[in-house]
């Protein structure tokens, strides 16, 4: 770099013609981020003319009296009319190029654009905070002999300072404290090329020392008394090395006893660098399995990709997926590039975490939102690095600032945590990936046991453009392990053999013989909402809204007020009658049973079962997902009780039952997805039973057991079922055919909320009339209606769902026109894609 600097300006002193500039130079200023506590927005600046400026440049500007650091955002050819040319203040200089990938910008306004919000907005998404405060802005003399004629005062001191260093590189703080009037000095010696000015580059994470017991003679000999032999034992249970703490925990034992071992000569205790961002237990090395056939296909496909291409790898539970995804990162490593596998929960996939740095050591960061700052901050620099290294993440990892991407990976990829639903952006994550992918030009695996429909749709579509996709699939578990046995239990016939237990006679004799054979089991019980549907416990009858196919729920505005049936698309709305409409059941309520009641419940009727509760209550603290799953699979308890939480990532061999308590709650959610969401969940819950080398057996119990889901859950048929859901979401022009866009509209004054909800609809009515003389394809306005939780958090919620043809530019809505229309007390979040309707 040096040389070509170096031989650039010999050039020019030799052929002095090359220096004319033909045109005048035109005016530019740039729009900046900058990193300033209480600065918000972006800022206009005017760029110096023989400043070559690229978006993404790490800049120094003044601020104030300040000169703080910025990110070059984006260049205006004009000046806003609001702005006075004779204010706007010079970027100083560049800091440092190239920081960000390019590539990165142009995917941060897309997403902006996309997904109707500001770049600021997005900005904050993908940045961690304080970015650059804390990088250390340094001056370094460069290496060429161009006598330093005619200096200034405090430019010829800043050489001084910089060449009586060893290394002629000073942070650029020590030299302001040297030299007065140092920033113009420097700008004079940035000119004529005499230092250079950069960031520090990334230092790795600083680690922390931890210590360690390893065991190093496995041969026991008769100088050992019985409690020692037993901690040795126990040592070489974990794998012959464990953490001291975790050691002294498990034996009960003191430092003073491994002390002697050591002494002894039988462990070697020392400190260990545990990686900030994640402490967990030691993993051992591992390497590459023998793949079964169809994991080598794919594997062989997957890699002959060297552009951008999207790969849904379908594979049934347990079929290896992520080893899959280990060998297609290999190699993407060994070329030097880096690879980003976004998982849809940190904390709940420890498993797939550990897999990873079993395989790649220390070339995995861990990025997700649970992260304190400084945790997220170090894991930035090393990710700037550009060293080769894999990222996993959740969702807002879509933006790690990987340089030289070879890879992304989005396992579990129906998983509807990828999509953010508030604050804005609501971006989906899987959507960003696509564009990400294709702005890398490198392949995206999408994996799943249960692709959503629009990734199935997507992966079917051979003449997808521009792009081609790939569709891989896994039929079967490795070693042909069987699936499980899905047993489906009807819990009317329950009720009527006189049994009011909430566990039926199959899932009781279970769980007896669970005991009995030493295994394990898990317990699902779905999430409990905030609003509930209504059901018939006698027949199963559910109340739908007459007009829109989707169950209505359950409200309960006050104390006294009658409660009321209400369906969220529409506004549909009645009384809840006091007897099942289908069968005159008096047994006619809201639905839901929680994690809590069913360990009660458990206690009471299997006091020998020992139980873990595995849900957001007891999972709240920090780790506490992997402390909890460490000890069930340790065989800490019988039975893991749980919800959602249960269906991602456990992969326990000796788990062979497991029971769905209710999958009702599932099957009535008040949204044109509750189905396919419903397959998703049962399919991933009951393939967590029987991943070992004993039969699985699930127990699914349901007041509905004729419905189409719990049909396909039971015959484990993916496409027949899809096959149906898509039938239905094309005739009512649901996605993955047509696009929805929700508004939702909040604000302190109910009456101002509905109001605005109101004159924002017939705005919309308008615009699609419009539309429609353009003779563009009809677009479908349904509500407005108020949320199904009304009032959160002081405010009262009303919203609007738009069904768009995909053929329709959402660009022809004038969304600035609409957003006026919300008044000044009323906001309006723009949900594109949305995932939650409710
Ligand atoms: N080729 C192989 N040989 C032996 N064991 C394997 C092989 N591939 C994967 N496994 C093991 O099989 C088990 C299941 O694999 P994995 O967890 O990757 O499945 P999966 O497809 O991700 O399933 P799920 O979607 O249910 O999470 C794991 O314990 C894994 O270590
Ligand atoms: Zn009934
Ligand atoms: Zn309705």
């Amino acid at each position: 770099m040096f040389e070509s600097l170096s031989s650039a300006v010999i050039a020019s002193v030799a052929e002095p013609s090359a220096t004319y500039s033909i045109e005048p130079p035109q005016n530019r200023w740039v729009e900046v981020l900058v990193d300033c506590p209480g600065a918000q927005g972006f800022y206009t600046y005017k760029l110096p003319i023989d400043l070559q400026v690229q978006t993404g440049d790490i800049l120094s500007v003044p601020f104030g009296t300040q000169q703080v650091g910025a990110i070059a955002i984006r260049f205006l050819d004009a000046l806003p009319l609001d702005l006075d040319p004779k204010q706007i203040r010079e970027v100083e200089a560049i800091v440092s190029a190239g920081f960000f990938p390019s590539s990165y910008w142009s995917l941060l306004s897309r997403v902006a654009h996309y997904y109707h919000t500001s770049l600021m907005q997005v900005v904050k998404v993908a940045l961690p905070p304080g970015l650059l405060t804390r990088s250390q802005r340094r001056i370094r003399l460069q290496k060429q002999t161009i006598p330093d004629a005619f200096l200034t005062a405090s430019a010829q001191q800043i050489l001084d300072v910089l060449r009586a260093s060893k290394t002629g590189d000073y942070s650029w703080q020590f030299v302001q404290r040297q030299v007065q009037n140092a920033n113009r000095g420097l700008q004079e010696l940035l000119k004529r090329q005499l230092v250079e000015s950069y960031l520090e580059p990334p230092k790795t994470v600083r680690p922390k020392a931890k210590q360690a017991v390893t065991l190093v003679k496995t041969e026991f000999l008769p100088d050992l008394t019985d409690r020692q032999r037993e901690i040795l034992e126990m040592l070489k249970r974990q794998g012959g090395e464990t953490w001291l703490n975790e050691l002294l925990q498990m034996s009960h034992t003191s430092s003073a006893m491994l002390k002697k071992l050591e002494s002894k000569g039988y462990v070697v205790i020392q400190l260990r660098e545990v990686l900030r961002a994640e402490q967990g237990g030691t993993t051992q090395a591992d390497i590459s399995r023998n793949l079964t056939p169809e994991q080598a296909d794919a594997l062989a496909q997957i890699r002959q990709q060297s552009e951008f291409t999207q790969v849904l790898l379908h594979g049934v539970t347990g079929s290896g997926k992520t080893e899959v995804y280990l060998q297609a990162i290999a190699p993407i490593l060994e070329c030097g590039q880096s690879a980003l596998v976004l998982v849809p929960e940190i904390g709940l996939t420890p498993q797939l975490t550990d897999r990873f740095r079993a395989r790649f050591g220390d070339r995995v960061c861990v990025y997700h939102s649970a992260l304190s700052e400084g945790e997220r901050y170090d894991t930035w620099r090393q990710m700037l690095s550009g060293s080769p290294q894999v990222a996993i993440g959740t969702r807002s990892a879509i933006f790690a600032p990987l340089p030289h991407l070879g890879l992304i990976v989005l396992d579990e990829e129906h998983d509807s945590s990828f999509k953010q639903d508030q604050p804005a952006p609501c971006y989906h994550a899987r959507t960003v990936a696509q564009w990400r992918a294709e702005l890398e030009n490198c392949p995206l695996i999408l994996g799943s046991a249960t692709p959503s429909l629009e990734s199935w749709v997507a992966a079917k579509d051979e003449k997808r453009e521009p792009h081609p996709s790939l569709y891989l699939s896994l039929p079967k578990r490795v070693y042909d392990r069987p699936m499980p046995a899905i047993e489906i239990v009807d819990m009317r016939q329950e009720l009527r053999d006189r049994n009011g237990s909430i566990f039926s006679r199959s899932l009781q004799s279970a769980l007896r013989q669970l005991k009995e054979r030493g295994q394990q089991g898990l317990l699902f019980i779905h999430r409990r909402g905030h609003s509930t549907f209504v059901s018939c416990r006698s027949c199963g009858y559910v109340m739908e809204c007459p007009h829109c196919d989707v169950s209505l729920s359950y409200h309960h505005t006050h104390a006294d007020a009658k409660p009321l049936l209400r369906c969220h698309y529409c506004n549909h709305a009645q009384s809840q009658p006091s007897h099942c409409p289908a069968c005159e059941s008096p047994y006619f309520k809201q639905f839901g049973s929680g994690t809590q009641r069913v360990t009660e419940e458990l206690t009471r009727q299997f006091p020998d079962l020992s139980v873990i509760r595995f849900d957001s209550d007891t999972t709240r603290a920090k780790g506490a997902h992997r402390s909890l799953l460490t000890n069930f699979a340790q065989g800490g308890a019988d039975l893991l009780v749980g919800t959602q939480m249960l269906t991602k990532g456990i992969d326990l061999p000796q788990v062979t039952l497991v029971g769905i308590i209710a999958a009702d709650g599932l099957l009535n959610l008040q949204d044109f997805r509750a189905s396919e969401r419903a397959f998703q969940t049962l399919v991933q819950v009951s393939g967590r039973a029987g991943r070992g080398d004993e039969l699985g057996r699930v127990i699914l119990q349901t007041y509905a057991p004729e419905h189409p889901v719990i049909e396909a859950v039971k015959r484990q048929a993916y496409e027949p079922f899809v096959a149906a859901e898509l039938e239905q979401r094309e005739a009512l022009n649901y996605p993955p055919y047509g696009r929805l866009i929700l508004l939702r509209l909040s604000g302190v004054n109910p009456v101002a909320v509905q109001k605005a909800a109101e004159r924002v609809g017939e705005f919309l009515e308008r615009s699609f009339k419009a539309l429609r003389s353009e003779s563009q394809p009809d677009c479908e306005l349904l509500g407005p209606a108020p949320a199904s939780i009304l009032r959160v958090a002081r405010r009262y919620r009303w919203q609007i769902l738009l069904k768009v043809p995909s053929q329709v530019e959402t660009g022809l809505i004038d969304w600035e026109a609409l957003r006026s229309h919300c008044g000044s007390t009323v906001s309006l979040a723009i949900d594109i894609d949305p995932m939650n309707l409710m």
